[in-house]
């Protein structure tokens, strides 16, 4: 089964995605953390990416489909999660033709619906652990008492360059402008499911499932 999970900039896709691999055993392909990681190695494409990102904008969709189009060549029995991917019409275009080229097809969107002062509210109080990639917030799950990573007991907890509310603003802005086309768009292709994101981590996923087993 392959899904995308759509939504603007903190509605929680990363932390449903990767509760699904653990549940599920699909593969989460975040086209943001494929670009943080190239940033940080410092290849040539994450040293030309690096502003763009800080500053919150779209990276080209040369370079996002040329990532997705790599890891589509690796095994997909347990299904993808496209997470940060679409988010452009010529993006999804793109995506449903590699699906096809693979003999696969998309199973599901699922939108995950969020209020604007909850996104910033809730990117403006988020960190990392440096070490596993956990995802805090002060607001519904704060780092634990003791400082220590619950998942891995890391200690180096880190914020991304970008979850600063200048760069938020235009990541919205990008969402709306270029992403939120993407809503009528898997709509008339019936493809599109609505759960709201604004609840517990567990209820959220609970109404992903319900999407995914019907
Ligand atoms: N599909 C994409 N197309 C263009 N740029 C992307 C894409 N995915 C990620 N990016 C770049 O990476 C940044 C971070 O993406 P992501 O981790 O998905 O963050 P968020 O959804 O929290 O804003 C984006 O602001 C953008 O610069």
């Amino acid at each position: 089964m392959n899904i995308i999970l759509l939504g603007p900039p903190g509605a929680g896709k990363g932390t449903q995605a990767r509760k699904l691999v653990a549940e599920r055993g699909m593969v989460q392909l975040s086209t943001g953390d494929m670009l943080r990681e190239a940033k940080s190695s410092g290849t040539a494409m994450g040293n030309k990416v690096a502003a763009i990102m800080d500053a919150g904008q779209l990276v080209t969709d040369e370079i996002v489909i040329g990532l997705i189009e790599e890891k589509l060549e690796g095994d997909h029995a347990g299904g993808f999660i496209f997470d940060g991917f679409p988010r452009t019409l010529p993006q999804a275009d793109a995506l449903g033709d590699l699906l096809a080229k693979h003999g696969t097809t998309l199973d599901a969107v699922v939108e995950m619906q969020v209020d604007d002062d909850a996104l910033v509210a809730r990117i403006t109080a988020r960190s990392t652990c440096g070490d596993c990639g956990e995802v805090y917030n002060d607001l519904t799950k704060p780092i634990p008492d003791d400082g220590k990573c619950s998942n891995c007991g890391g200690t180096d907890f880190q914020r991304r360059a970008d979850d600063n509310e200048e760069s938020l603003r235009t990541r919205l802005m990008e969402y709306y402008k270029k992403t939120s086309p993407l809503i009528g768009y898997y709509y008339a292709k019936g493809d599109l499911h609505t759960v709201d994101g604004l609840g517990e981590i567990d209820a959220v996923a609970k109404a992903i499932a319900g999407v995914l087993d019907r």
